[in-house]
């Protein structure tokens, strides 16, 4: 049996992605959010609730521990650990901590997982990448068998970037819609152009300079907006913003 504790975004991606796969595995979820639980276990045969967060780890045999961060303690501090495994996805929360509060657990993995693990399409960094977290994340795509917990915690400060990336989005859109195009049709206009480009990332391999350099054409109109971007120094401050997350999931780890 698979249990869930913390039921959200990413739990209900991980439930769905694992249950429309082939041969699903038994998944028992903590009550919390007894809406979104009783919808799962209504679309699924294979997905059952539990009476308590307890009753998930005393049933289960690997546990996925979803909570928000800054929860962690607090949850897991009410519960009893015996032997199951552990895989915790909560962001900036590290090992030592893990160890420490779901003691005498031994087997714990840390694991970044995409939305797009709902549709089996997520790459996961796990650490460390032991089994039986590593056959779990295959199922929902692939694995990155990340070396130590640092190159982990910059794996997860990249993560940071998606909002961001709405956002350029929003202003792109938001731009045509200053110049006179209605805003739906702008957001449609958005979402088509990158919505394709999204689409070419899956498989192969890839180099993000050389898609650059592609549709960039010497002295065309994409040239010169990565050129004022530069100018303007916004590519400095994707890395100054992710130097700063970084710092700050270093300071989470440090006080949760
Ligand atoms: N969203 C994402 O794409 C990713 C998220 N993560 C990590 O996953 C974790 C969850 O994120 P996300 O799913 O977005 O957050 P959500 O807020 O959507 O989900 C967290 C869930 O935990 C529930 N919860 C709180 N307390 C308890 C409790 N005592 N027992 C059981 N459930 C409880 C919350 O319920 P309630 O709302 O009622 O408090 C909520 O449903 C975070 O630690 C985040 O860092 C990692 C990778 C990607």
């Amino acid at each position: 049996m698979l249990g869930v504790i913390g039921v959200g975004a990413i739990g209900a991606a991980m439930v769905a992605g694992l249950s429309e796969g082939g041969e699903p595995p038994e998944i028992l979820l903590s009550p919390r959010n007894a809406g979104i639980v009783a919808k799962l276990a209504a679309s699924y045969s294979n997905v059952h609730v539990a009476q308590s967060n307890q009753a998930v780890l005393e049933q289960s045999s690997v546990v996925l521990l979803c909570v928000r961060p800054a929860d962690a303690r607090r949850v897991m501090s009410e519960l009893t650990f015996k032997n199951p495994c552990l895989i915790s996805v909560m962001a900036g929360v590290p090992l030592r901590v893990l160890r420490e509060l779901a003691a005498p657990v031994q087997n714990i993995v840390r694991a970044i997982p995409l939305p797009s693990v709902a549709v089996r399409r997520g790459i996961t960094p796990l650490f460390p990448a032991t089994e039986p977290a590593r056959s779990l994340f295959d199922r929902l795509g692939r694995v990155i068998e990340v070396a130590d917990e640092t190159a982990f915690d910059h794996f997860s400060a990249s993560t940071a970037t998606i909002a961001a990336h709405f956002l350029y989005l929003n202003q792109i859109s938001r731009w045509l819609a200053a110049h006179g195009i209605s805003p739906s049709e702008a957001q449609c206009y958005v979402a088509a152009m990158f919505g394709e480009l999204a689409a070419s990332l899956h498989g192969g391999d890839l180099d993000f300079g050389e898609l650059m350099r592609e549709h960039a054409t010497p002295g065309g109109i994409n040239e010169l907006f990565c050129r004022v971007m530069g100018d303007e120094g916004v590519w400095n401050a994707v890395d100054v913003g992710l130097d700063r997350v970084r710092q700050a999931l270093t300071d989470r780890q440090n006080s949760v």
